[in-house]
């Protein structure tokens, strides 16, 4: 299920279902806000660290535009073992679309994708929060920050339990602009 609408208008989203009540939606607003807050922190220290001024990226992001979401995501458990001719990955390789991805889960089967092609597993850090660049952060600096390739592969997690992870998706807002030859 996925929370993207903007800031303070959850309630009035037509497919949350009757048994989220308001208390439920006021702390899924608030911890999407935390979440915003901390894209807005990483993001200047990116455009420093580039020799950029430190708004660069993060003036682009409004979360009173629709765009940045929170994804709670059930991996449900399979019937039996895949065998060799069966499902290579729970979530095929891909790379997030916006700026940031805040990846919060306590199961293992994330791995991100060196650019020798050679795939390594993401440690569970209990309390950790998995940060990845996405291609437009990745496309608003000339590639010089790389939007990271990741998959759930199912070997990795045992494939009689379901797996649960919450990715948070921050996004340049509509409308704003990349400089890219500033960077
Ligand atoms: O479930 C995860 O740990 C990763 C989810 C993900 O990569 C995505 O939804 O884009
Ligand atoms: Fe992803």
């Amino acid at each position: 299920m996925a929370f993207g609408l903007p800031a303070g208008q959850l309630s009035q989203a037509p497919n949350i279902h009757s048994w989220w009540d308001a208390a439920k939606i006021q702390e899924i607003e608030s911890f999407k806000a935390q979440c915003n807050d901390l894209t807005l922190r990483i993001l200047p220290c990116l455009a420093v660290h580039m020799g950029l001024p430190e708004s660069f990226f993060a003036a682009s992001h409004n979360q009173a535009l629709p765009g940045n979401a929170l994804k709670f995501m059930k991996y449900p458990k399979m019937p039996s073992k895949p065998g060799p001719d069966g499902l290579a990955a729970r979530l095929a390789p891909h790379t997030d679309w916006g700026t940031l991805t805040l990846l919060f889960t306590e199961a293992p089967g994330l791995e991100v994708r060196d650019p020798a092609n050679s795939w390594h597993d993401v440690p569970v850090i209990p309390g950790g929060i998995v940060v990845n660049i996405g291609d437009a952060l990745s496309f608003w600096t000339g590639r010089k920050l790389k939007s990271t390739m990741h998959r759930i592969a199912w070997e990795k997690v045992p494939f009689d339990q379901d797996r649960y992870s919450i990715p948070y998706f921050a996004q340049p807002s509509f409308g704003g602009w990349f400089y890219t030859d500033m960077v």
